[in-house]
């Protein structure tokens, strides 16, 4: 039987073909992806990208295989509000525009782009809806498997992984057994990096980094093009350390968004935390940071994690691609500046 044009059946399909003309742009609606894909947003954008970069030729993948994969792993992330298969989709299809940069026109190998990918679509399979430190307090069997050491990437990366061994799930198995373990290896390496205590050293590490490689950017003399030139790369590792850096950008991108799109990500997020808060509050336990709803400040809360955490990641990013990547950076601005704005509102209303 013949396989559907974007790897699940829908009735939607004219609609779903208008918005994946837009697969390559940062403005993509992944809601809307996932309302006519009949929720299967994850799958069919992991199809398209890998039919538009032509990885199921180059790593003569079964199509029906790829897609066992796909709704199985789609299936198994589970239905919380904001780490459920869409947020696994949205970071799949930033990872994918990301990759799309000039600059990085002739960095990755295709091995190392079907990783990042892979890595991008399993990064939070199975996740619960709490965080690490949660797990950790609430002795969950997670924790004590993991000895509290990034439990859910540890986690989402054995799921995924199992999925693969399913005789008719495994997408790779015409892939040599070097680039089977070199794609584990770059996928273990990128979904460890999502875990938030690995900010920190990420931080430290990109400044000198991204120096280094400006300082090799080739020219090539025969290019005209104004932007800089494509980065090279000699080892896999400063490679891997990129995609790394760009798997973290990508699961940290919301405010990077439009509004319209990051609104409803925050909506998401804070259900989840509150959600969480309830369970801290209910079992008698401390309530984590921002997750107590009942004094839940959310517009400062993102004005504090844009400020902290995500602009001065992205201006970081930006500062590698230049001039790409200045929408994102427009983007966290005009968002913040929105958040406090209904901030000032907010207190002249109580004047009122
Ligand atoms: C749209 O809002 C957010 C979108 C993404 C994040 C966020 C933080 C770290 N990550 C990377 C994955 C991670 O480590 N997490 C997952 C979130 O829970 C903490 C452990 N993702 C946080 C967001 O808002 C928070 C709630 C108020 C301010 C901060
Ligand atoms: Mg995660
Ligand atoms: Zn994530």
């Amino acid at each position: 039987d013949t396989i559907p044009r974007f790897g699940t059946e829908t009735p939607h399909e004219a609609k779903l073909a208008e918005l994946m003309d837009n697969i390559d742009a940062w403005g993509l609606n992944i809601f809307d992806v996932h309302n006519y894909s009949q929720s299967h947003s994850l799958t069919s954008v992991m199809y398209t990208i890998f039919k538009k970069r032509n990885l199921i030729e180059t790593f003569r993948i079964s199509p029906q295989k790829l897609i066992n994969y796909l709704v199985t792993l789609e299936s198994h992330y589970l239905d919380v509000p904001y780490h459920c298969s869409i947020h696994a989709a949205d970071v799949t299809q930033a990872i994918h525009v990301l990759l799309l940069i000039p600059s990085f026109e002739n960095t990755f190998t295709d091995l190392e782009i079907l990783a990042a990918l892979f890595a991008a679509a399993i990064h939070d399979v199975d996740h619960p809806g709490v965080t690490n430190q949660y797990l950790i307090n609430s002795d969950n069997e997670l924790a004590l498997m993991y000895n509290d050491t990034s439990v859910l990437e540890n986690h989402s990366l054995a799921v995924a992984f199992k999925l693969l061994q399913n005789e008719d799930c495994d997408f790779i198995e015409n892939l040599s057994d070097e680039q089977r373990k070199i794609l584990r290896q770059i996928s273990i390496d990128m979904v460890l990096a999502t875990d938030m205590s690995k900010h920190g050293a990420i931080m430290q590490t990109i400044q000198s980094f991204h120096q280094s490689l400006k300082a090799k950017q080739c020219k090539d003399s025969n290019s005209n093009s104004s932007t800089n030139d494509s980065l090279v790369l000699t080892e896999q590792k400063e490679r891997v350390q990129l995609l790394r850096e760009m798997l973290h950008c990508a699961d940290l991108s919301n405010p990077t968004k439009h509004l319209s799109i990051y609104t409803q990500w925050v909506d998401r997020i804070m259900d989840e935390f509150h959600y969480q808060g309830d369970r801290e509050r209910s079992a008698g336990m401390p309530i984590s940071p921002m997750c107590n709803r009942r004094t839940a400040d959310i517009e400062m809360a993102q004005i504090g994690f844009i400020q902290a955490i995500v602009e001065p990641l992205w201006q970081m990013w930006a500062q590698l691609v230049y001039p790409h990547c200045q929408q994102m950076l427009d983007n966290i601005d005009s968002n913040r500046q929105w958040y406090e704005y209904q901030i000032s509102n907010r207190s002249s209303r109580n004047n009122t």
